[in-house]
């Protein structure tokens, strides 16, 4: 770790009365891997909702690379997140009329990538995530486990700066779990990507450099989580 690649300071976040995020502080370094965990409601889906750019925090500050994003209009953030950011939810959020090849190389194409380059880098990426023989199916046609290595091979293919994964697992049986997370973790340590991980398996935080545990919107002082 060489200094906070991306910061959040007194970040506080409600919906409406229901306090979310009650002014946490937080710091990932470049090349870490961070969980988050905490009980089910304590606001991690939120934070990094929020670290991402994707949530605009009530108060408080996120900082990437020196340069605040609360400041930054939507379409500035929307931006960061195909270029620098890349995302992956629990269900991998694939454009369901394309193929896996195709949402793999989507990111790359809408960076300016030529198509013959994008596919063949998705096929790569497909090949690290075990499903290059799904190249030319459409999710429709996949498990739920291809989906999400699918997604992870999208999520990863930009080489972004920092990866959010929130829940990546958690659709998952164990092996796949850990065939995905495996395979991620190799990739972002080759490629120097931190990552943002919100989970609440603890074999998935134990992948992590270091753990953030959340309870009722803050962080937990104790530190005790759940990787022993
Ligand atoms: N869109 C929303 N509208 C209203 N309240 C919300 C919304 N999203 C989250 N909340 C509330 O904010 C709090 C934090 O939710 P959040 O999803 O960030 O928690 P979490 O720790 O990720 O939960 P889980 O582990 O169950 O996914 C909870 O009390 C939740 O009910």
């Amino acid at each position: 770790m060489t200094g906070a690649l991306l910061s959040g300071t007194g970040i506080t976040k409600s919906y409406g009365a229901t306090p979310a995020l009650r002014g946490i502080d937080v710091t990932v370094g470049e090349g870490e891997i961070v969980a988050i965990t905490g009980p089910s409601g304590c606001g991690k889906s939120t934070l990094l909702h929020c670290l991402a750019g994707i949530l605009r925090a009530d108060e408080g500050s996120v900082v990437y690379r020196e340069q605040d994003l609360s400041l930054w209009s939507e379409a500035s953030r929307s931006r960061l997140r195909r270029t620098e950011f890349g995302v992956l939810f629990q269900f991998g959020q694939l454009v369901p009329e394309l193929t896996a090849a195709e949402n793999v190389a989507l990111p790359l194409l809408l960076a300016g990538s030529g198509r013959r380059d994008a596919r063949e880098a998705a096929l790569g990426w497909l090949a690290r995530f075990g499903v290059a023989d799904m190249a030319d199916k459409r999710p429709p046609a996949m498990s739920g486990g291809q989906q999400q290595r699918c997604a992870a091979a999208r999520a990863l293919v930009t080489g972004p700066r920092v990866i959010f994964a929130d829940e990546p697992t958690g659709a998952l049986d164990q092996l796949s779990g850990e065939q995905v997370m495996t395979a991620m973790v190799q990739a972002v340590r080759e490629q120097g990507s931190a990552v943002v991980l919100v989970t609440h398996e603890a074999p998935v935080a134990a992948y992590a450099d270091r753990e953030i545990v959340l309870r009722d919107g803050a962080i937990d002082p104790s530190g005790i989580g759940i990787v022993g």
